[in-house]
């Protein structure tokens, strides 16, 4: 991308004691989008979070913003000086100031015309106009979380911080608030940075995306880039159910349980095949699989299956299947090209 980042991390550490849970972090964020940091519970996402807003130093690498460094080693300009909203979780909102007061807490120091002006701006934008003499513990999470999110805006961020700003809200409503919420996002421009757990909402909501696991970066790119063509095993993994098969390449060709499949590009030898539940299909004759279970769910069969040592899943349409029988695979004709990782993947 060639538009100029908001914002650089380049090899950045933490470390607690001695044990270091962040470790030379790379990454970029691009003005007007929308990142998801992606990764399991304890890899290294809020401190990283933190880390950008000013909160926690870094103990190597460097963060930039523009092209100021904000942090390194020695260097720790602080959290107000960032021009960086950040919402946690719990919304933090001020129990004792109703939706209006909050929302314009941050911004005293402008007049009190164009400090009104902007409130309003906001109620409206984020649809809580109705709510602006309501008090805090009166509203929903998600009214909670547009208040919170229009405060943090009111002072105009050059990048907004969201720490798993979806994880307190009901399941089914999820989904709801959360397309929501992100449209209006959008709709204001803002530069965002989402810290999640959930792989369907990092797909969901992402322009761009950020993989994690223990403290470390695995890959950034689209999100379709990043489902389709993962670095490795784990960054698969990271979204979703990943099947993986022996492989051995021989001039741009690999063997595979699959039968020959082309592998332009890749390297001789031992490698591992990457492909996704969806790109499977059961057919009269391919790969032979025993099944160990099969559940319906709404219009897919979810079909456990066993071949040698190695369980997987795959979806299919409603079938009638029973555990012991054995069933052939395919990959799914409109697969463009397999994946394939060297050996061992990570
Ligand atoms: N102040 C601290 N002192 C010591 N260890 C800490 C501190 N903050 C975080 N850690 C540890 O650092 C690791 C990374 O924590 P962090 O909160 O950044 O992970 P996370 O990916 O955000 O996890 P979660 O999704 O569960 O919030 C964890 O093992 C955590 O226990």
């Amino acid at each position: 991308m060639n538009i100029e980042p908001i914002l650089m991390l380049r090899d950045v550490s933490r470390r607690y004691a001695a044990r270091e849970v962040v470790k030379k972090a790379g990454f970029a964020l691009h003005p007007g989008r929308i990142t998801c940091l992606l990764g399991p519970s304890g890899c290294g996402k809020s401190t990283i979070l933190r880390m950008i807003a000013g909160l926690e130093p870094v103990d190597g690498g460097s963060i930039t913003i523009h092209h100021d460094v904000v942090s390194a080693p020695g260097v720790l300009v602080a959290p107000e000086q960032r021009g960086i909203g950040l919402v946690f979780q719990d919304n933090a909102l001020f129990p004792h100031l109703n939706v209006r007061d909050n929302v314009g807490f941050g911004i005293q120091s402008l007049k009190p015309d164009a400090r009104n002006a902007l409130v309003q701006e906001l109620l409206a934008r984020f649809h809580i106009g109705h709510l602006a003499a309501e008090w805090p513990h009166t509203l929903s999470g998600g009214e909670q979380q547009r208040v919170a999110i229009a405060r943090a805006l009111a002072r105009k961020p050059v990048l907004l911080l969201l720490d798993e700003p979806f994880s307190n809200l009901d399941g089914h409503l999820r989904a709801t608030i959360r397309q929501a919420l992100m449209a209006d996002l959008r709709d204001v421009g803002t530069t965002v940075l989402v810290v999640t757990h959930d792989p369907e909402e990092a797909m969901t909501i992402a322009d761009d995306l950020i993989l994690m696991a223990d403290g470390r970066v695995l890959q950034t790119g689209a999100p379709s880039e990043c489902y389709d063509n993962p670095v490795s095993l784990t960054a698969a993994q990271l979204l979703g159910e990943a099947i993986c098969l022996p492989a051995h390449i021989k001039d741009q060709f690999a063997d595979t349980p699959f039968g020959v499949l082309p592998a332009p590009g890749q390297t001789d030898g031992n490698a591992l095949l990457i492909v996704r539940p969806k790109d499977v299909i059961l057919a009269d004759e391919g790969m032979p699989v025993t099944v160990l279970s099969a559940r319906r769910f709404g219009r897919e069969t979810v079909v456990a299956v066993a071949r040698d040592a190695e369980e997987f899943a795959i979806q299919t349409r409603p079938a009638e299947l029973a555990a012991g029988q054995v069933i052939h695979l395919q990959l799914h004709p409109d697969i463009a090209l397999p994946r394939f990782l060297p050996c061992p993947p990570d």
